[in-house]
């Protein structure tokens, strides 16, 4: 599916006339944890594909494992387990990797497929992460795993920058050849294959950039700066900071800086973003969010004390899963109307990141600025809730997919990073963020009161697989 669509849009721009042969230089970003298990002899199949054809055609019988496990994969708690014991506990692995074990982290995954079918794994010579595989497609070889995608793995010792061995060895044997050696991200990988010159006209000598996953090609796409608190409202939501020295700890994770391998990003991500959003639509404002957004701005801010969790599946942060819905006296309650659930979804999802990101250190100063992305930064009614409960502007760039502006970003710097150029200078003409939304007045004394009974509450929906009243 994922190579069938690279065949479809490189078709849909070569019929519009795409000029390829200027490209001097590409990267790109793929969902990040998801992984790409390469059969035994791929390898020859991949440097001598055909021009004739489209590449899913060639490629087709080239993957050990045919559904390539993704970040919303949460199946792996028993390997999760094992992972965090034998490397001496769950902050142990924190520190080394930048996060404790997450079901959707791909050494994790790797493992399940392992115990669970130790022939597959046997056929397997190479695995990619999705941005990975995106770029061996074009290199016409295997491309290496970048360092900022590769700290997605439970794998990577983000300090050194080189695969911890106790990690490998706790989830496969053989994993480090199968994995290659990872990079900085800024890396140019090669030239494009001869395919997409002789299919398409690229240039031969256009170079590819390492790709990387698609927060950390967000955060080079709204070009973030230290002070900057990024959030992107896409499938999942996910909160990001540029960081100088992180301390990884049992919430969140750290990850290499995509855009300056000195430093660091901290990431936290909730599941359950706009796919909740879409469901609370669904039921309350017939699919529309035209319907959605006049409900939300037809209630008031604070939404006089009620309050609401909204887990569909269980949440990464916190882990809690169910509805949960409180009146302005505490008391549990099992509905809303309409319009009164639209707003507590909204404003909990967004207590939720400025409670967490604060238990990460953050603070809202004066000069924060918050810069959003993704599908639902299209929506200012939205925003306008997300300046409110964080009291800070919301900035949002003109193309609301940064994950893909900041791969165009990446691969120009890709081609001077090695001088020692930064990406801001290589950017430093794009256009700066617009100012989306600014805080409602008396925003910071309406909801400083609600976000401590917000993190109060938290705690009582957290999951507890000894409570009956949480899985709904
Ligand atoms: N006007 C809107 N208001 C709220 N959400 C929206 C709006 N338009 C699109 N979305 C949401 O954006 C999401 C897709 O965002 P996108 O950034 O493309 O996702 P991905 O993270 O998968 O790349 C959809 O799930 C949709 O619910
Ligand atoms: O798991 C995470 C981040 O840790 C997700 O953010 C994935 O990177 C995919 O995100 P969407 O593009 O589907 O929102």
């Amino acid at each position: 599916m994922w190579v069938k669509a690279l065949d479809m849009i490189l078709e849909k721009m070569k019929s519009s006339g795409f000029n390829f042969s200027q490209v001097r230089a590409l990267s790109g970003a793929g969902q990040q944890h998801g992984s790409v298990y390469w059969k035994k002899g791929s390898i020859q199949i991949l440097k001598n594909v055909s021009s004739e054809l489209p590449l899913h055609q060639s490629l087709k019988g080239c993957f050990s494992v045919s559904n390539s496990p993704i970040w919303m994969d949460s199946s792996t708690a028993s390997q999760c387990n094992a992972l965090e014991e034998a490397v001496g506990g769950a902050q142990h692995l924190a520190s080394i990797t930048g996060s404790r074990a997450y079901e959707r982290f791909t050494g994790n995954q790797i493992a399940k497929i392992y115990s669970q079918n130790p022939e597959v794994y046997k056929q397997t010579e190479r695995i990619s992460l999705v941005s990975s595989f995106a770029a061996s497609l074009f290199l016409g070889t295997y491309a290496p795993i970048d360092y900022s995608d590769g700290s997605g793995m439970n794998l990577l010792q983000i300090w050194e920058k080189v695969w911890s061995k106790s990690c490998l060895d706790a989830c496969a044997p053989g994993l480090e050849e199968r994995l290659g050696c990872p990079v900085p991200s800024h890396s140019v990988l090669g030239t494009i294959s001869p395919y997409y010159s002789q299919r398409y006209g690229f240039s031969p000598d256009c170079k590819i950039v390492a790709f990387t996953g698609d927060n950390p090609a967000s955060l080079a796409g709204m070009r973030l700066q230290e002070g900057d608190i990024a959030i992107s409202l896409g499938t999942s939501d996910t909160l990001f900071l540029w960081i100088q020295e992180p301390t990884p700890a049992l919430e969140g994770h750290i990850l290499c800086n995509p855009v300056d391998s000195q430093t660091y990003m901290a990431l936290l991500c909730f599941k359950n973003g706009s796919l909740m959003r879409e469901r609370i639509r669904g039921d309350c404002a017939s699919g529309s969010w035209d319907e959605f957004s006049k409900a939300l701005s037809s209630t008031v801010a604070g939404n006089n004390g009620n309050l609401g969790f909204y887990f569909d599946v269980m949440e990464i942060t916190p882990e809690a899963v169910g509805i949960h819905r409180f009146n302005r006296d505490n008391q549990k309650v099992s509905g809303f109307p309409k319009e009164v659930e639209i707003r507590a979804l909204i404003e909990g999802q967004f207590m939720a990141k400025r409670i967490h990101a604060e238990k990460l250190g953050y603070k809202v100063l004066p000069r924060t600025r918050i810069l959003a992305t993704g599908g639902a930064s299209h929506n200012k009614t939205i925003l306008q809730v997300l300046s409110d409960v964080f009291n800070a502007p919301v900035y949002t760039i003109d193309t609301a997919n940064s994950a893909c502006l900041g791969s165009a970003y990446r691969a120009i710097h890709g081609l001077v990073a090695e001088r020692n150029v930064s990406l801001a200078d290589v950017v430093k003409s794009a256009p700066e963020p617009r100012l989306a939304v600014t805080p409602t007045a008396g925003a910071e004394e309406l909801y400083r009161p609600l976000l401590k009974r917000y993190a109060e509450l938290e705690q009582k929906v957290i999951y507890n697989p000894t409570s009956s009243c949480l899985a709904k």
